[in-house]
């Protein structure tokens, strides 16, 4: 691998990672890259670096278009293990160099090495810093999503490093969209960003939407978004842009998602005639068994339909296991505007359907009661409930629609 020319004289010098499949617990079918870009300009500068075990290939990289010992400047966008992990193995090769980061950031790094002999320098959002023919301005994007992070605007250029946001988990032989739309497809990349968006941004969807603002009030021109991860938007940057905007302000499908897992398939068979109805309705519908399913999947489905009905045995009185860990999981990305609902079989006393709303209650969603229960198996009249269940969950989802 060798560096590549985003636009003249900046290079991606990024790690390609086929074979990642568990990134701190999400699923990553597609693996990912770990993306860095080298300036050469009359001060040669280095935005971000890539996760520990890539270290040699992106040294490899920068020392296909420079000697490294020549980078004056290194921009840290974000220090989560995955961007700032080999920033050591860099700063071996140029000790001299400055590193430019948040406040926090910097409280974070001193965590991960020992920065004493290392020149650091604390930027706010409006620093900009010169370096030579570019202007890199520095904007402060805290709980995106973490709190140290920050975007990189290279002004000259209009290239917004972006660094996690408007990412995405793919791993491929190219670059830039639209390469990828040409050798896979725009619904490919599309899925990646709402995959992305689901599981690491879906909590800050407030936080978005004013930071997308400043960076309009700020008149920003963007001709093209970098981030550290997946497919870089040289073609369309606004149209990534927007699908955050939509998220943010609640945009979704029109279709519900049945989640649910089984011991011995009563609650299964349950998800069938509640299907039907849903269908019948005229609404789309996917169903999901958690046990079969990722996590980061089944996150993803949620987020991607208006309505979500979670179907659970009782085990000794609570939720099967999976469920509620998918609810915790759920629970943690604090999401909004959906409307939820419960089902299932049981023995004797029950429990897990009303554990489901308690949980639904701590989150805040929209609820879509009363549950339902069925003891045992389903019977042909028991299917007929899960059929109206359904076809009433429906009407509602659809009423609830309305007010997007
Ligand atoms: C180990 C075990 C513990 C159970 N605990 C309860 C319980 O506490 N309360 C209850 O109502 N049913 C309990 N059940 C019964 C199941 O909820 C019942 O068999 C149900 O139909 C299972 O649904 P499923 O086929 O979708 O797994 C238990 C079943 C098993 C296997």
């Amino acid at each position: 691998m060798k560096a590549i020319e985003l636009k003249n004289d900046i290079y991606w010098v990024g790690a390609i990672d086929w074979a990642v499949r568990d990134f701190h617990g999400y699923e990553t079918p597609r693996g990912t890259t770990y993306n860095n870009y080298l300036i050469i300009d009359k001060e040669i500068t280095l935005l971000d670096t890539v996760k520990y075990d890539f270290s040699d290939i992106t040294i490899k990289n920068i020392k296909s278009v420079i000697d490294p010992s020549k980078i004056k400047n290194i921009v840290i966008n974000h220090i989560e293990n995955d961007h700032v992990t080999s920033i050591d193995k860099i700063m071996d090769l140029t000790p001299n160099a400055t590193i430019y980061i948040t406040e926090k950031g910097k409280r974070g790094l001193d965590r991960f090495f020992d920065t004493s002999k290392w020149n650091i320098k604390i930027v706010n959002t409006g620093d900009t810093l010169n370096i030579g023919k570019r202007t890199l301005l520095f904007i402060e994007t805290p709980m995106l999503h973490w709190p140290d992070s920050m975007m990189t605007y290279i002004k000259e250029d209009k290239i917004l490093i972006s660094q996690d946001a408007f990412g995405q988990h793919i791993a491929s032989a190219v670059r830039f969209d639209d390469e990828f739309i040409t050798c896979d497809s725009m619904s490919e990349l599309e899925d990646a960003v709402i995959d992305y968006y689901a599981n690491i941004l879906m909590p800050f969807g407030q936080l978005i939407k004013a930071k997308i603002a400043d960076i309009q009030k700020l008149g920003l021109q963007i001709e093209m978004i970098a981030p550290d991860h997946g497919i870089i938007w040289r073609t369309n940057p606004q149209k990534v842009l927007q699908m955050y905007l939509d998220m943010a302000n609640g945009k979704t499908n029109l279709s519900v998602s049945i989640i649910y897992d089984t011991m011995w398939h009563s609650t299964e068979q349950m998800t069938l005639p509640i299907m039907q109805g849903i269908k019948d309705e005229g609404v789309e519908c996917k169903v999901i068994k958690l046990r079969a399913t990722p996590m980061s999947m089944a996150i993803k489905d949620f987020w991607k339909s208006r309505g979500a009905l979670i179907g659970t045995p009782t085990l000794n009185n609570i939720m099967y296991p999976s469920v509620a860990h998918f609810l915790t999981h759920l629970r943690g990305l604090r999401p909004k505007n959906r409307i939820v609902g419960a089902f299932g079989s049981y023995g004797w006393g029950g429990g897990a359907v009303k554990e489901a709303y308690e949980n639904f209650n701590r989150m805040g969603l929209e609820i879509f009661e009363p549950g339902l229960q069925i003891l045992f198996k389903p019977s042909f009249e028991d299917e007929t409930k899960c059929y109206e269940f359904g076809k009433e969950f429906a009407r509602k989802v659809k009423e609830y629609h309305q007010k997007f």
